[in-house]
């Protein structure tokens, strides 16, 4: 007998996901098959995955993230400032919240609305991390990936890699267009140097505080915009002697604000907009 679950659409500058509030009920589904099935753009719903919004002893709510290949990431920058304004709209959290995330406990603020709803958040990322062992790569786990290169088809990239949580490996250089991306980042994403896969990014420094990129992320493909990418990113860049500490990121999808308190140690700041879309149900065999 399927089982119909209830869902959110929220995106933040078109990185989309589907919102499903687990606090209560259930039981619930093998969310990695469930992802995979829904998320896709032709015969689910579509999204660039799932946001499962669970219970938490430590926090207001715990987040998981999916993404459309059914993979769990351990955060989402996009995904958890739509969450501050789920959570706020519906009155179930204020402006200052703590969310329980894979890269530890993290706080988005809700800095602008408009009608009592939040249409602009600021989320506290924590820090970023530099060292193999952060991004699950191998090699000697204390050493740095500052400077890693691989080749694909006979193409040598050399890869500047960070943490945000979730593993990232950026091309700094002109910008790719999305089919050159699309064809060395699919296969950069599953090299062997990342025995967990990695969030692959084309990013073109435009002066110390502006940068333009272009995303393929681990587990859904070209995306719109990757918040946890342009955090690592903004670290990755200024860690290096590139930008400033404080920076203009242009994804494809608009603009996201990125600022490092303090660095090295410091946090990173992402400041940017959230949509809701729609809400909507889906039926699921009964798996469970
Ligand atoms: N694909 C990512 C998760 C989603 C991150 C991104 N959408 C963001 O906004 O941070 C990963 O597997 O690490």
């Amino acid at each position: 007998m399927p089982r119909t679950y209830h869902f959110t659409k929220l995106h933040g500058l078109g990185n989309d996901y589907l919102y499903f509030d687990a606090r209560e009920g259930g039981p619930w589904p093998d969310w990695s098959a469930f992802a995979r099935a829904i998320s896709d753009r032709h015969f689910g719903v579509g999204a660039d995955g799932i946001i499962v919004i669970e219970p938490s002893t430590t926090a207001e709510v715990r987040m998981r993230i999916f993404n459309a290949d059914g993979s769990e990431s351990e955060m989402c920058g996009n995904g958890l400032r739509a969450l501050a304004k789920w959570l706020y709209d519906r009155g179930w959290a204020g402006t200052r919240q703590l969310i329980e995330t894979g890269a530890g406990l993290l706080e988005p603020e809700i800095v602008e609305t408009e009608g009592g709803k939040a249409t602009r958040i600021r989320v506290n990322m924590g820090p970023p991390r530099f060292r193999r062992r952060d991004i699950g790569m191998l090699g000697d786990p204390d050493a740095e990936a500052l400077d890693e290169a691989v080749t694909v088809d006979g193409r040598r990239f050399s890869l500047t890699c960070a943490s945000m949580g979730n593993p990232h490996a950026m091309i700094f250089g002109p910008m790719m267009d999305e089919a050159t991306l699309a064809h060395y980042g699919s296969r950069i994403e599953t090299d062997p140097l990342f025995p967990r896969r990695v969030n692959v990014h084309s990013v073109e420094v435009l002066d110390p505080g502006h940068i333009r990129m272009r995303h393929w992320e681990r587990g859904a493909g070209l995306t719109l915009a990757c918040g946890t990418g342009v955090a690592a990113t903004l670290a990755a860049a200024h860690y290096t002697g590139r930008t400033g500490p404080r920076v203009e990121v242009e994804v494809p999808g608009g603009i996201l604000e990125a600022e490092w308190e303090n660095p090295p140690t410091g946090p990173i700041y992402l400041t940017g907009p959230a949509v809701e879309v729609f809400s909507g149900t889906y039926e699921w065999p009964d798996d469970v």
